[in-house]
């Protein structure tokens, strides 16, 4: 795939098709931000893989398609920019001196510290926490009853990125408040991308506030907060790296970093809400998947990573929610300088984009793409893999997702250990998406009817 080929140094190449119908000074944004991958979808159905449209003070290149994910995804530093997007949102949401609020080089290396915690080792010794997490949440639950599943999956995961990611202590500690905390982040960085972040919304105080709460409580514990066999917690770890440059951290600077990855780590909640949702709809998934975990798991709970390997069934049901309801979806970055994506010419200023949410749904990539169709991944079908940068629901290219395996290990445990307590239904089928938020979960109330299994 020659991507630098096709984003040519001389820019020429065709005039992006335009899509008619917008407003002054709104240009589209009524549409977009009503039902964003909805208007995408349509947008890229009249107009092809790539189209341009109005927001407020922006005009937008849109790319869809695997050919296009390639090339948007493999610009670099010197063809565009996603510092000046995605500063003003992080920066606010976990303070300053890390993410995009450093040089790249040092963001590389702060991405560096994070690393040893998704190997596969660290992912190994995560499993137990993993699982006794899940187990512990459900362990009051009656013989029968009703829960919100995107409560849930919210609790659950934040738990499982604070005690893996943090430390077990910080989890105990922080694991009722920090779901709360967590979309209260969330929330901001949504009015952020909407409204920018200097608007004076009483969302961003409350952000304020969720940050100052979290980096206290991460200062106040992370520092004593030993992972089990470790000779040091990761905070200490954390400020006895050794950066670029002499480079080091201070204890606020290390405690923004962690509440940048337990930021980072907040899709999780959206995909297994999602991946549920999409099992509960489609019941007759429900005993192909206990029968892959009959014979997967020898022992229980599991003690290495070999049989949550050996789930692909399961596995196929998280890409499937993975390509409907990507929870990142859209992927802006600036144009600095003028380009030819694909043939087209796009100006310098444009906000370039591929699109998880509508390229997910192409019918010349994903046969019946509305449709659940966890077989679409089997050996011989494939679609995702028919050509690169179909599925990018994790990035790619330059700047792929540091946590796929992480992300999909917790979901996969999650979904594991509520197949085999619970018969499970949802109260009412329908379930639709928030649309007006950062990852588009399923709208609560979401009910979900339980009975326990005997074992
Ligand atoms: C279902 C869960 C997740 C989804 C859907 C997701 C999705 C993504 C996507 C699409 C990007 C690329 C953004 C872009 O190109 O502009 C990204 C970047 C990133 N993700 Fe994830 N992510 C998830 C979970 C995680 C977890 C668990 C971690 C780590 C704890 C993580 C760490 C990161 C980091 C550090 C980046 C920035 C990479 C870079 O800029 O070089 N993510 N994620």
């Amino acid at each position: 795939m020659t991507t630098e080929a096709q984003a040519l140094p001389r820019p020429g190449g065709r005039e992006l098709p335009a899509l008619g119908g917008g407003l002054p000074l709104i240009g589209h944004a009524v549409p977009f931000f009503r039902d964003p991958v909805g208007f995408l979808l349509r947008a890229h159905s009249r107009r092809g893989e790539a189209v341009t449209f109005t927001l407020p003070g922006r005009r937008v290149a849109s790319f869809c398609g695997p050919q296009a994910n390639a090339v948007v995804l493999g610009l670099d530093e010197t063809d565009v920019d996603r510092r000046v997007i995605y500063e003003p949102l992080l920066t606010p949401l976990v303070g300053r001196g890390v993410a995009f609020d450093v040089p790249t080089d040092v963001m590389v290396w702060q991405q560096s510290l994070l690393l040893p915690h998704l190997r596969r080792d660290a992912l190994a010794r995560c499993l137990p926490v993993m699982v006794d997490q899940v187990e512990r949440y459900i362990a009051p639950w009656e013989g029968s009853g009703t829960f919100d599943l995107v409560k849930a999956m919210r609790d659950i995961s934040a738990r499982i990125s604070a005690h893996c990611l943090i430390g077990p202590r910080f989890g105990r500690t922080t694991g009722r408040e920090l779901p709360a905390l967590l979309s209260r982040l969330e929330d901001s960085f949504y009015m952020s991308f909407v409204m920018g972040p200097r608007a004076l919304v009483p969302r961003h105080r409350r952000a304020d506030r969720a940050r100052e709460t979290l980096t206290r409580a991460i200062k106040e514990i992370a520092p004593d907060d030993r992972p089990e066999g470790a000779d040091r917690s990761r905070f200490a770890e954390l400020l006895r790296a050794a950066g670029p440059c002499g480079l080091s951290l201070d204890e606020d600077t290390a405690a923004a970093l962690m509440l940048s990855w337990l930021f980072a780590s907040a899709p999780v909640m959206a995909h297994a809400a999602w991946t549920g949702v999409l099992l509960l709809q489609h019941p007759q998934w429900l005993p192909v998947l206990r029968a892959e975990q009959e014979s997967a798991f020898t022992d229980y709970p599991p003690a290495t990573l070999a049989p949550l390997h050996r789930l692909e069934r399961l596995g196929h049901c998280l890409l499937e929610a993975e390509r409907l309801h990507p929870p990142v979806w859209l992927l802006p970055r600036l144009a600095v300088r003028d380009l030819c994506i694909r043939g087209y010419r796009v100006p310098r200023g444009y906000l370039v984009c591929a699109s998880p949410g509508a390229s997910h749904r192409r019918p010349d990539v994903f046969r019946d793409p509305e449709a659940f169709d966890p077989d679409r991944y089997l050996p011989g079908r494939a679609e995702h893999r028919a050509a690169p940068y179909a599925l990018i629901g994790f990035g790619g290219g330059r700047h792929p997702c540091l946590g796929p395996a992480f992300a999909q290990q917790a979901i996969k445990v999650i979904w594991s250990v509520l197949l085999r307590s619970f018969d499970l239904e949802l109260a009412d089928p329908r379930v639709r998406e928030v649309r007006a938020s950062v990852f588009h979960p399923p709208r609560q109330p979401c009910t979900v009817r339980y009975r326990r299994r005997k074992r």
